[in-house]
Order: structure tokens, then C-alpha cells, then sequence
């Protein structure tokens, strides 16, 4: 792009905000590095299309990543991200701490659906390179250019610095538990007590503790960079516009208070306070025929006695193993090889 042109970019942006309509109409123009000022001193570095990263003058001791739009059509998240850049761009509210914004699956926001070609969330840690080499799809591409992303901007600080990764989503299902969190496997770490609190200060008060290692984002962030970092699910997939944001006013308060700085009530860890899961099963769909044997409006978090059958496909069927386990996530209509089921078991934390 023209100097000229860059100027014209960014003052648009500046006095319009709308980093991501950019994103989506444009991606072209964004696909260079573009680096400025705010008026407040804070840097902007625009890092591709739909990725921007905020630095302010006397960055605190943070690192923090808010990613939305992974998948397509889950546009609540990425209204709340939106709202977030478009008030830093505009001077509105000042970041303290270096914060970096992705909006994952930009053409996948167009056409209103989860992804194009494949689920951008079963790309990551490195397995964008198994795919074919004829896969040469917008969501490989897209999974090794937001690694990098993310690689830049978390090797770029201190020591000193503590990093964060909240993955935001919403579900296909309705929940008996509305927002809830996975936490990735965290190959026998502790789980992050105060994490867990400052997400309940947010409103999600319901987590999964994952046992084994994933191809999901944020995996990725915790595993190769040692974020706090976990995959949120806010509530289920709306059309842009028709998200009833009153549902969301407290996660975005505290994550905006957060990025900014403030002070957060937060409580100090009670076991009591939360739905806590392990991870019991992982069910795969291995064969086309594969078929759940509830109900397709069944909320996510249904339990169920053992031995009951949950799907079935040729050769096989997956029942409940223990009474009282539940379903996360079920969808029979993934592609061979993908997760089509969680189960989970009720927990604590120790
Ligand atoms: O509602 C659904 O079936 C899917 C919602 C969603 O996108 N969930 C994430 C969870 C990722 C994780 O396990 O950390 C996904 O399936 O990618
Ligand atoms: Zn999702």
C-alpha cells in the first residue's frame, strides 16, 4: 500500500474506530504491518487482518490475548471484542497493559457460519501442517498466521510479565450452565485458583477441566506460551444483531476493567461457588453413519445414568459411564476424526 493510502487508513480508523469492518471488507489493505500512535500515547500495531495489538506508554505487567470469531458465527464475542477496539481506537478507554485482539475467522463471519472449509479450532499446535498438502484452505493459513500472531506478541515482553489467553465463544446448544469455561490440559500443573475467581467475578462459574492435550487455540497459548488461557463460552451462537447483550454486561465490565486496569472484586476461592467437570470422555466420529441418541435440542451439561447409550455408529456405541455424567458439546455433524462429544463428571478443584 501507498504511503499516502496508509495515512488515509489509519485516519479513518481513528476517527471512526471500525477496525473491523476494515478487517472484513478489506483484508488486503490490512495484510502488512501497520504501526501508530493514539492521541493517549498508546501504540497500535496492526499485525494482519483483524489482528491489532495495543501498548501503552508504560505497559503493566500483563500480556493479555482476547480472541473471538475462531468461529464464524458465533457473534456475541465478537461484538464484545469489536466494542473493545473501537473504544481504544477512539480514546474512549486506555489499555494498561499490552493487550492483543484477534478475530479469528473473518470470511466465516460473512457467510454467518462456524467456518468455511474446516473448524479453525482443531488447527492449532502445529496440526494446520498435517492437513493434506491440498488443503490449501483460508483456515490452515488463517491457524499459522494467528500462531505467529500470538508467538510475536507474547515473546515480545519480559519476564516480568504474566500471560492471558481467553478464547471467547458461544454454543450451539443451549446450556443448563450458560457461560463455561474449558480449561486446557495443563500436563499435571495446578489449576489457577485465582483464574477461576477472576472468571467467576466475569459471570462463568462452570469449567471443564480438559485431560489431554487439543488442537484448540487455546491449548495452544497454554501449552507453548504458559498463558492463563481457556476457552470461554458466553452463551449460545446468535446472528450479528441479535444477541441480547444485557446477558453479557458482566463478563465485559470486568474483562474491560481488566485490560484497563481497575480494580475487580474478586472473591477468594470457595469449591462451592462453582460447577467443576473432568473430562471423562472424548468421543470421536469415526464413521459417516455416526448418530447421537438424544434429542438435538438436548441442553449441553444433560446427565445421564451409566450405561446409557449416548450415539452409536457402525461397529460401535458410546454409552454414559458413571450415573450423573453429562454432554458438552454434542454434534454428530463434525468431520471423520473430530471430537463429537465431551463427557464430563462433576469435580473439585484441590
Ligand atoms: O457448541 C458447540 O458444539 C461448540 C462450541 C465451541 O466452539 N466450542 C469449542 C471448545 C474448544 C475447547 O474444547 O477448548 C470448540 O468446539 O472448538
Ligand atoms: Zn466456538
Amino acid at each position: 500500500m501507498h504511503t499516502q493510502d496508509i495515512s488515509i487508513m489509519i485516519n479513518s480508523l481513528l476517527e471512526n474506530g471500525q477496525f473491523l469492518t476494515m478487517s472484513r471488507q478489506q483484508p488486503d489493505a490490512l495484510k502488512n504491518r501497520v504501526n501508530f500512535s493514539l492521541a493517549n500515547n498508546t501504540k497500535v500495531c496492526i499485525q494482519g487482518p483483524g489482528i491489532i495489538s495495543f501498548t501503552p506508554q508504560v505497559p503493566g505487567d500483563k500480556a493479555i490475548i482476547l480472541s473471538c470469531g475462531i468461529h464464524g458465527n458465533e457473534t456475541a464475542p465478537i461484538e464484545i471484542c469489536e466494542q473493545y477496539v473501537s473504544d481504544i481506537l477512539l480514546g474512549n478507554i486506555a489499555v494498561a497493559h499490552r493487550v492483543l485482539f484477534i478475530f479469528g475467522n473473518l470470511p466465516a463471519m460473512e457467510t454467518g457460519t462456524r467456518f468455511i472449509k474446516e473448524n479453525l479450532n482443531r488447527l492449532f499446535s502445529g496440526a494446520h501442517a498435517n492437513v493434506q498438502a491440498n488443503a490449501n484452505t483460508y483456515e490452515v493459513a488463517r491457524a499459522k498466521e494467528l500462531e505467529e500472531s500470538v508467538a510475536q506478541f507474547f515473546n515480545l515482553g519480559g519476564a516480568q510479565e504474566t500471560r492471558y489467553h481467553y478464547d471467547l465463544h458461544t454454543a450451539i446448544r443451549p446450556s443448563k450452565n450458560e457461560k463455561f469455561a474449558v480449561y486446557p490440559f495443563l500436563h499435571g500443573k495446578a489449576h489457577s485458583r485465582e483464574q477461576l475467581s477472576f472468571l467467576l467475578a466475569c459471570g462463568i462459574d462452570t469449567f471443564l477441566l480438559s485431560g489431554s492435550a487439543t488442537t484448540t487455540f487455546s491449548y495452544f497459548s497454554s501449552h507453548q506460551f504458559d498463558a492463563h488461557a481457556f476457552t470461554v463460552e458466553l452463551g449460545k451462537v446468535q446472528a450479528f444483531g441479535q444477541n441480547d447483550m444485557t446477558r453479557f454486561s458482566q463478563v465485559q465490565n470486568t474483562m474491560k476493567r481488566f485490560i484497563c486496569g481497575q480494580a475487580i472484586e474478586v472473591k477468594s476461592f470457595n469449591n462451592g461457588d462453582f460447577s467443576i467437570y473432568q473430562v471423562n470422555q472424548v468421543i470421536n466420529k469415526s464413521q459417516n453413519d455416526f448418530a447421537l441418541d438424544f434429542a438435538d435440542d438436548l441442553p449441553n451439561f444433560s446427565d445421564f445414568t451409566a450405561g446409557t447409550l449416548l450415539a452409536h455408529e457402525t461397529g460401535c456405541e458410546f454409552r454414559a459411564q458413571y450415573d450423573g455424567e453429562a454432554v458438552v458439546f454434542p454434534n454428530a455433524n463434525v468431520a471423520i476424526g473430530q471430537r463429537a462429544i465431551l463427557t464430563v463428571v462433576p469435580t473439585n478443584i484441590e
